[in-house]
């Protein structure tokens, strides 16, 4: 039998879903490589954990850069790895839906639907990620109701306001998990004089990162290289001081959903501030996020259950409808009944 396959190939990480089994792997989206011989040494969490520690003749690269293919080799051998891997060997070539992020241009689309196809797909579909995020986290997309969604993936944070199965306004931007984690690192430099690298930014981040005071001020040990004296140190951060790192990239996020808001037609706008805003991705998950941005637009703000795989999960439900479908677009043509 033909397997259909969901994937969420994301910046920070890629999730497979296959039809009747749910999500079957979720690991980073990293690659390692033997420079020598351009073999594959590692995919997905082993070549994570080499991210910062390699030598000279191995690189651990990360394929997606802001949410879009950044090395479209690298791309296409980790998406065949994990369809073997999701799938194991296969004699009919699988189908494919990817998500991809609301704004990127066709030419990055057809990037992705080239990679997936190279990597095995007989067929692929591309969906945008405010959709299946919506679809994912349970929303009836197809009625006529405003939704609003916002996705905070690594690479972009997309955000959407969706009614009748399509997107009525969106804005997409640069600025989510990543970008944090460069907030974090700028900060500790400047304040502490000392390197950290990306994987200590984003333990901090996820440790004791914040958007929003906390009740009671929480420490955590980082360690680094002294830029002075180039000598490795340990030091004591504070969670005020994940506020402070994070204030500039978490107020472009806001800026945005006000941009969006802005832009929604009048009775969508008073559905979104009855039903409140959805929020997903693994960003969703900074401690006070969705606090703060429901104080600054006066809208609740619910975080999806199990944010970092709603998009998958959408990705997942919309293969229930894949035989529909001739182009390379899911759209909100797509029957009714199978959206739900
Ligand atoms: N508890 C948490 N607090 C803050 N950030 C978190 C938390 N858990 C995960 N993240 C961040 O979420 C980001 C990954 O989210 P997700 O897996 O949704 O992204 P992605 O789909 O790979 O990226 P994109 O959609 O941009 O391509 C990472 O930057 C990660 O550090």
């Amino acid at each position: 039998m033909r397997a259909d396959i969901g994937i969420d190939l994301g910046t920070a990480s890629v999730l497979v879903y296959v039809k009747g089994k749910g999500v079957v792997l979720q690991e980073p989206s990293v690659v390692a490589i033997d420079q020598n011989t351009n073999k594959l040494l590692a995919v997905g969490e082993e070549a994570r954990r080499m991210l910062g520690r390699t030598p000279g003749n191995i690189t651990a690269i990360r394929p997606m850069r802001d949410g879009v293919i950044s090395d479209y080799d690298i791309t296409e051998r980790m998406i065949k790895y994990f369809i073997q891997k999701a799938i194991g060997k296969y004699i009919l070539k699988p189908r494919v839906i990817v998500c991809v992020p609301s704004g990127i241009t066709e030419v990055e689309k057809r990037a992705v639907i080239e990679a997936s196809t190279q990597a095995g797909a007989i067929k692929t579909y591309i969906i945008e990620e405010p959709i299946a995020a919506a679809i994912g986290a349970g929303v009836d997309i197809t009625e006529p109701t405003g939704n609003m969604v916002i996705d905070i993936g690594g690479g972009t944070t997309d955000v959407a306001v969706i009614s009748l199965g399509g997107i009525v306004v969106s804005r997409s931007i640069k600025i989510a998990g990543d970008e944090w984690d460069e907030s974090i690192s700028k900060y500790i430099r400047k304040k502490f004089n000392m390197m950290i690298g990306e994987r200590s930014a984003e333990e901090l981040k996820l440790n004791i990162g914040s958007a929003y005071e906390m009740g009671e001020e929480r420490f955590k040990e980082v360690r680094g290289r002294n830029l002075l004296t180039g000598l490795p140190i340990t030091i004591n951060v504070s969670s005020d001081d994940m506020l402070q790192a994070l204030k500039e990239p978490i107020q472009e996020i806001i800026d945005t959903v006000h941009i969006v808001l802005e832009r929604t037609p009048p009775e969508l706008a008073a559905d979104i501030s009855n039903r409140g805003i959805l929020m997903t991705g693994g960003g969703a998950l900074l401690h006070g996020l969705d606090k703060l941005i429901s104080e600054r637009t006066g809208i609740p703000v619910h975080i999806a259950d199990e944010p970092v795989s709603s998009v998958a999960r959408g990705t997942g439900k919309a293969l229930e409808w894949i035989q529909y479908l001739d182009s390379n677009v899911v759209e909100a043509s797509t029957p009714k009944k199978y959206i739900r």
